[in-house]
């Protein structure tokens, strides 16, 4: 099998906008989760609400894959599967190193999702020498002296960032200069790289600080709507002729 930093995915080359890109794991997520039942086809209203799209923007996506499916029938499950994964660079295996194997990076080291969607943790790295030969996820963890070495033997372009936050940008600078060309970042630490080094920042509190947005809206909205009900409520029992669902201004608590 393939592996490593020559065997770029084919989406950059082919000039696949990087929205369309983004979403594709999305598809993906969905497709495979119909194939696991054995679901033959599917129409895009199907697919679109199943991965959470517009299912305009969705045909507009598969027709950069130059997948159309056919009407009346939808799309072949299988064989947007494997389209999908080749775009993606999935049908290859991609050695990923892990570098901070504190709780964070044991947990990913442990998760078996990576595995089974072609990314392979070849090795672990941390800079505690009391980790250096202990197991974790059946790999044994190795010292960040040897990085460079360790990059190289196994022809690794992802890297994974899991120190804290003061180490990463060192990190990082020394998985890039090793050759490694793709890093997810987990540490609290806005990374510069050079040109062509892809970083993705994985940051769950900004994921719950926009949940905690949607959140206060909601009750913001269920505040006004309550309001509005007891206030028709209270006409209705006074006989008012007020108008019609008038909503009084709410002031937020
Ligand atoms: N992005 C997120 O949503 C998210 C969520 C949780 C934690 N984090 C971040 O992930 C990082 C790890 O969190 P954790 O709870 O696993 O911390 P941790 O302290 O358990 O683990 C950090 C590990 O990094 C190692 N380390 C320190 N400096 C290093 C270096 N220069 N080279 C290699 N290894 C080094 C340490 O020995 C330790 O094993 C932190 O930066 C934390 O803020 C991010």
């Amino acid at each position: 099998m393939a592996t490593g930093r020559n065997h770029r995915p084919a989406t950059r080359s082919r000039g696949i906008p990087e929205a369309t890109v983004a979403r594709l794991p999305l598809y993906l997520r969905a497709l495979t989760a119909l194939s696991e039942r054995s679901v033959p086809t599917v129409s895009s209203e199907e697919l679109a609400s199943a991965a959470g799209v517009n299912s305009a923007k969705l045909r507009k996506d598969f027709s950069y894959l130059g997948s159309y499916g056919t009407r009346g029938v939808g799309y072949d499950v299988e064989y947007l599967v494997y389209q999908i994964s080749r775009e993606l660079g999935l049908t290859q295996d991609w050695p990923v190193v892990i570098v901070g194997i504190g709780n964070l990076g044991a947990a990913l080291a442990n998760y078996g999702g990576f595995a089974s969607r072609g990314f392979r943790v070849a090795a672990l790295i941390d800079a505690d020498p009391s980790m250096t030969g202990r197991q974790v996820a059946g790999i044994a963890v190795q010292h960040v002296d040897d990085l460079e070495s360790i990059i190289a033997a196994n022809d690794v372009s992802i890297g994974v960032i899991t120190t804290p936050g003061g180490a990463a940008q060192q990190v990082c600078d020394r998985l890039v200069a090793a050759g490694v060309s793709s890093i997810l970042n987990f540490a609290p630490t806005v990374l510069s790289v050079p040109e062509g080094v892809d970083v993705r920042k994985v940051d769950l509190s900004i994921e719950l600080q926009i949940l905690a947005f949607h959140e206060q809206r909601k009750a913001a909205e269920d505040l006004s709507r309550s309001v509005s009900d007891g206030v028709r409520v209270s006409r209705a029992r006074r006989g008012d002729q007020g108008p019609e669902g008038e909503i009084p201004a709410v002031m937020p608590a």
